[in-house]
């Protein structure tokens, strides 16, 4: 049995690259064959993951290095029917804390992975006209998908992250969204809300780099946790931040939280949306299925 690397060194500021040093050393040092596939550029994931496919036999296995949006570029390319494993090297890492495993125990992490019996996890699948794939994370219309868009293109970002102060291009993006962006309509699964803030479908409980948006939400199984904010008074909208970190949010009479297996909506407006944190756009009217795949993970 061998073990095929798909790595991104640059993930988590080159963490990537020290993640998979760690790793290689190890594999050799055991004696463990193994085939090493790094990125080079963006989107290299797909074309990697297509070569291992092509390569690896039915008992060699597949490992993915990197974050967030590595993790959920390969889980796209892979067909169901093949299993993974996964160790994280990225910043925010939602995934990995979704599913449980060490943000920092490289080795202690792969031995867990080298001796794992493959368990089912649930991934979102969704589907419209124009926009089709997994996300391994959060599907979010409305405020996070803003938030992203906006960081993504601010000039602000470039001078920010040459001072590196990149992070604060979020929170000044964030800021204005918050302070302007107007709300939206949406009908879920037959009801209708009319202020729509925030619009986040989840399999697990994290997004933004750790924030539990939807605590009970679980991989394990098929449900699907939608979290709906509303547009409220302002103070309100800021008072509710330190609660969302706190993981108290649910109860606030703003906040609704469905959990189905499937969910089918409608948006009244032209949105950006986020899926595993790359910005989309979704058309006003058309129709959006959101459900489960099963994945195999080995972990
Ligand atoms: N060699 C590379 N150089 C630059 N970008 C790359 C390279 N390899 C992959 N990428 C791109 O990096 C992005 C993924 O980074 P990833 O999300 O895994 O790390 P991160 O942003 O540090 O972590 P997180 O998303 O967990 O915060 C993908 O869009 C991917 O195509």
């Amino acid at each position: 049995m061998d073990y095929y690397i798909l790595a991104n060194p640059h993930a988590g500021h080159g963490h990537g690259q020290q993640v998979t040093d760690k790793l290689t050393a190890y594999l050799t040092q055991e004696q463990i064959t193994y085939h090493l596939f790094n990125t080079q550029q963006p989107l290299d994931e797909y074309q990697l993951m297509t070569d291992i496919l092509a390569q690896k036999s039915a008992e060699d296995r597949i490992v993915i290095i990197g974050g967030d949006g590595t993790i959920s570029l390969a889980v796209n390319t892979l067909p169901a029917d093949q299993a993974f494993s996964y160790i994280p090297a990225g910043s925010g890492n939602d995934f990995a804390r979704g599913l449980d495993v060490s943000l920092q125990q490289t080795i202690e992490t792969f031995d867990n992975i080298h001796k794992a019996t493959p368990q089912t996890i649930y991934v979102l699948k969704y589907e419209s006209e124009d926009l089709s794939g997994i996300a391994t994370n959060n599907f979010g219309i409305g405020l996070d998908a803003a938030i992203v868009a906006a960081a993504n293109q601010s000039v602000t970002k470039g001078v920010l992250n040459t001072l590196k102060l990149g992070q604060l291009a979020y929170l000044f993006s964030a800021l204005k969204i918050i302070l302007f962006k107007k709300p939206f309509q949406v009908t879920v699964n037959g009801t209708t809300f009319d202020k729509t803030f925030l619009f986040t479908l989840t399999k697990h409980p994290f997004f933004g780099g750790g924030v539990p948006l939807a605590p009970d939400a679980n991989l394990m199984d098929a449900d699907i946790h939608l979290v709906e904010v509303d547009r409220f008074n302002l103070l309100g909208i800021f008072a509710l931040i330190p609660k969302v970190l706190k993981a108290k949010h649910l109860s606030n009479k703003h906040v609704n939280h469905l959990v189905d297996q499937s969910f089918e909506l409608k948006i009244s407006s032209d949105q950006p949306v986020q899926i595993d944190g790359e910005v989309h756009q979704l058309q006003a009217h058309q129709t959006l299925r959101v459900t489960t795949e099963k994945r195999t993970i080995l972990k």
